[in-house]
């Protein structure tokens, strides 16, 4: 029989309540493919502050690689806002993925066509959305010397350092162009090349890697024209690639075409195996602990897992459409829920997906 180690952090806030959801979609996936998942748990962020005393705990880098894939949940929430930067919850997360070279963060925002009056924006510019963003994971300001000096004033002064190699550019485009030509062969590169340096190195890495795919058709945009286009006429979008903060930011705003940031999945990945799987949600303080989450994205990231990590490619796909048929039969949690359809909690939403897994 086939194995798999699962490093499982659940985190912080509703990380654990959708983690719950996902495992028990994987136990019945583990069943039906006659496989064994070794789920290891470990503290990941805030959780791991409070036992350990640091976001990221060397037991859990441990587990993290030796295993064969990493799902996880969010972390973070407001009673460690005010720590200092090195012992935040989210500052774990960073090192984790700084750590283990996930470099390329692939977050789908794929609208189900059931799901389009769910959409802040009207139904006829969202149904058909299908947008890939590639955001470069391990670079940019989140990893620059970052800077805290007062002036001779007096006054405080905060750096952050928004620096990338070109190797780190040339990798994310490139990984970018391999997907777009398994997609529709579009690709719009994501900067702010009329102001920043790096967005000129970005955009002449760019052009130097699209001269080896001429059947790609490559776009440049500015990221605050992308920001007001991804509203405007989203599906215009196939493959987006582009920096760190700018993805972070885009792939929110992505998200919500899809009707709630609840939906969005996303795998971390590196050059091998090893990826790293997690909702694009956090941890999401206001609801925590009233069965409101929606844990969705986390199991569409545990689908992506079976797919990328472990070649379960049918599985992945069987608990994708689980998941659009339960939203075909109108069962939502309450943020995609309209009127007139029947409302759940984050249990019995997965457990309406484990039914059809099963049916
Ligand atoms: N990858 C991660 O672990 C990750 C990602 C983003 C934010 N965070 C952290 O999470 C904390 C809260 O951040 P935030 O409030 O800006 O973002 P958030 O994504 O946690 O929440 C934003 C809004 O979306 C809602 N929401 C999020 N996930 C949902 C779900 N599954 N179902 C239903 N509603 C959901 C929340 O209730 C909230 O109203 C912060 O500490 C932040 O740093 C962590
Ligand atoms: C929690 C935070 C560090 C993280 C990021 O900015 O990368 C989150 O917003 C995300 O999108 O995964
Ligand atoms: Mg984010």
């Amino acid at each position: 029989m086939k194995e798999f180690k699962i490093a499982v952090l659940p985190g912080d806030g509703i990380g654990p309540e959708v983690m719950e959801q996902a495992v028990k979609i994987l136990k019945v996936i583990e069943h039906q493919e006659k496989v064994k998942f070794n789920f290891e748990y470990g503290l990941l962020g805030g959780c791991a502050i409070d036992a350990d005393g640091t976001p990221l705990p060397e037991q859990t880098l441990e587990i993290t690689k030796n295993a064969d894939a990493i799902l996880l949940g969010a972390v973070g929430g407001p009673k460690w806002d005010q720590n200092p930067n090195h012992l935040r919850p989210e500052a774990g997360l960073l090192a984790l993925r700084k750590e283990l070279d996930l470099y390329a963060n692939l977050r789908p925002a794929q609208m189900y066509e059931c799901m389009a009056k769910a959409s802040s924006l009207k139904e006829e510019l969202v149904a058909g959305v299908d947008i890939m963003v590639v955001r470069e994971l391990t670079g940019g300001i989140y990893f620059g010397e970052k800077k805290r000096y007062e002036d001779q004033n007096g006054k405080e002064v905060a750096v952050d350092t928004l620096l990338y190699h070109e190797d780190e550019i040339e990798r994310i485009v490139r990984m970018a162009f391999e997907i777009a030509g398994k997609r529709d062969n579009r690709l719009v590169s994501v900067d702010k090349a009329n102001v920043l340096e790096s967005s000129r190195l970005w955009r002449s890495v760019v052009e130097r890697i699209a001269k080896e795919y001429p059947n790609i058709e490559c776009t440049h945009m500015l990221v605050d024209a992308c920001a007001m286009q991804l509203v405007r006429a989203p599906k215009q979008f196939d493959v987006i690639v582009t920096e760190n903060m700018f993805g972070d930011i885009l792939s929110d705003e992505a998200a919500m075409l899809t009707g709630s940031i609840g939906m969005l999945a996303s795998a971390s990945l590196t050059d091998g195996n090893l990826g790293l799987y997690e909702p694009v949600h956090g941890s999401a303080p206001d609801i925590a602990g009233q069965e409101l989450a929606n844990p969705i994205a986390t199991i569409l990231s545990a689908a992506l897992m079976l797919r990328y990590s472990f070649g379960l490619d049918d599985a992945a796909k069987r608990i994708e459409d689980a998941v659009e048929d339960v939203l075909n039969k109108g069962i939502r949690t309450a943020d995609i829920a309209t009127t007139g359809e029947i409302s759940v909690g984050t249990n019995d939403m997965a457990n309406y997906i484990a039914e059809i897994l099963e049916a």
